[in-house]
């Protein structure tokens, strides 16, 4: 008889030779002593783990010794030397001294006193805990790192459990932990997650710009992480494409990126051919640094299509041609072109990418849009020429060459679905709920990175127009002083 879909299956014996064992009688002593012995030694392997604790433990046995071998005073002298020598690191180096000792006694502190406190209660009630054999499984706490703002709890996962349980619970375990919100990312470990609970959101405060020297294309400085740390933007290799509904910072992504840009700027190894088509509202206080500058005129031809359409169509035509002479140059020599003073990095900014794509009136120009964005956005990372494009609605119809964007930012937006169709499918699963960011908190969002399987909550930094005036003299000046043809460029431009 065929089996039913009830009896399909192996049956497995819980153990391989069914024994009945005896129960043996262990005095209470004996139970109560072992427990201590197995206290103790848990105690010790964490203390000789922990650098904090071990230091503190040897500070605290070397002042008993002294304590019991030489009376009260010396030990005392000594515990205030200790204490002395700390105060001055901090005050000598407040960042130093944080990072050594503030951050690994919170991270203590949190491991204890929280974590490793309610982790049972927190996983059974979070249906993370595994039943088996009448045995409860836990998945393993290996370790709480804390800042001011967030503790990164890291865990090695049950058998079967993959990130996606574990984003899923995310909001009931910050409830169960009393914290704001927490997030879940995946590691170098496929079987280690770590889990980021904040406890203060960083992202409150404004960002102020980072003045750098050198210029890093594959990680600009561009904001703040979620975690406090800086957030890096890649370039070299990438476009960027920035969603937000309007009034959500989308101004200060390009602006933060720009700052970035200019030690590239002044030694000729980048450079900026811009379309804003909203009449160059946004872009024109920085105009002096862009080599091409599109931004819509008010004049129509004789057929009625507004020349600034042409214009645009001639810009991105023109970078297909710069593009196409690369490949050209690079093929069979590299796979992906390095920007070197002269053989610069070109970046293609666009301010509003739907002028481009949805609203051209004349079909003729729309065609040659379509035709130059495609091809630089599928062939262009390699040839060195790299596009940063903002927009309000991220709809396939709007933009049809979204997904040819390989790291996409989404800014506040009005409806759950502009999330999805930005970063993808799942990702509001893993907390990206740009939706809910408050109207109060302009140039918030969350960047996905294609190949990292969830994206990061960031603020970028802040560009005032004191600090756009203050970037354009400054790389003016320096372009000066280095003379030559980068100089000729800019004047041109700006004339
Ligand atoms: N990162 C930021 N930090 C603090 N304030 C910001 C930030 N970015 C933008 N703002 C402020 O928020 C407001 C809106 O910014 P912005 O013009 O860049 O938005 P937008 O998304 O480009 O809007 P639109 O689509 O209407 O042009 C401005 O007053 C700006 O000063």
């Amino acid at each position: 008889m065929s089996p039913t879909p009830f009896t399909r299956g192996r049956a497995t014996d819980m153990a391989p030779v069914p024994v009945r064992t005896r129960s043996v009688r262990v005095s209470l002593a004996i139970v109560v002593g072992v427990w201590i012995i197995r206290r103790l030694v848990g105690v010790m392997i964490t203390i000789a783990r922990t650098p904090l604790l071990l230091a503190a433990t040897v500070v605290i046995i070397g002042l008993a010794v002294l304590w019991s071998r030489f009376g009260l005073l010396p030990s005392s002298l000594a515990s205030l030397l200790i204490i002395g020598a700390l105060v001055g690191w901090w005050l000598r180096s407040p960042a130093t001294f944080t990072r050594t000792v503030g951050d690994r006694a919170r991270s203590l502190g949190r491991w204890l006193w929280t974590y490793r406190r309610y982790w049972q209660p927190a996983m059974v009630t979070a249906n993370l805990a595994q039943h088996r054999d009448g045995s409860e499984q836990l998945p393993e706490l290996l370790g709480v790192a804390s800042t001011r703002s967030v503790d990164r709890v890291r865990v090695r996962l049950l058998p079967g459990q993959t990130l996606d349980d574990w984003a899923e619970m995310a909001h009931r375990l910050a409830q169960t932990f009393a914290i704001d919100s927490c997030r879940v990312h995946s590691t170098t470990d496929v079987q280690v997650i770590e889990i980021w609970a904040l406890r203060r959101d960083p992202l409150t405060d404004t960002v102020a710009p980072v003045e750098t020297a050198g210029m890093d294309l594959g990680g600009l400085e561009v904001g703040r992480a979620e975690d406090g740390e800086p957030f890096r933007l890649g370039l070299l290799g990438h476009h960027v494409l920035v969603v937000g509904a309007t009034g959500s910072g989308k101004g200060s992504v390009i602006w933060s990126t720009l700052t970035q840009l200019a030690p590239g700027l002044v030694d000729d190894s980048v450079r900026l051919w811009v379309i804003d088509p909203k009449g160059g509202m946004e872009l024109a206080p920085g105009q002096a640094l862009f080599d091409r500058f599109a931004h819509g005129a008010s004049t129509i031809d004789a057929d009625g299509v507004g020349l600034w359409e042409e214009s645009f169509a001639e810009l991105l035509e023109d970078a297909v041609a710069v593009m196409r002479d690369r490949q050209d140059r690079l093929r069979g020599r590299t796979r992906l072109h390095r920007p070197t003073p002269g053989d610069p990095l070109l970046v293609i900014i666009i301010d509003e990418l739907a002028s481009l794509t949805a609203y051209v009136s004349d079909r003729g120009v729309r065609k040659r849009i379509d035709a130059a964005l495609s091809l630089l956005l599928s062939q262009g990372r390699a040839a060195g020429v790299s596009m940063v494009a903002a927009v309000q609605d991220p709809r396939k119809d709007t933009i049809p060459v979204r997904d040819l964007f390989p790291t996409r930012i989404c800014l506040r937006v009005t409806e759950p679905e502009h999330v999805t169709l930005t970063l993808g499918a799942g990702m509001r699963a893993k907390g990206a709920h740009a939706e809910r960011i408050r109207h109060d908190l302009p140039g918030v969002g969350f960047v996905q990175v294609d190949g990292l399987p969830e994206p990061t909550r960031v603020r970028f930094a802040h560009i005032t127009d004191d600090d756009i005036s203050h970037l354009v003299t400054k790389i003016t000046n320096r372009a000066s002083a280095a003379g030559g043809q980068r100089l000729q460029a800019i004047e041109s431009a700006a004339a």
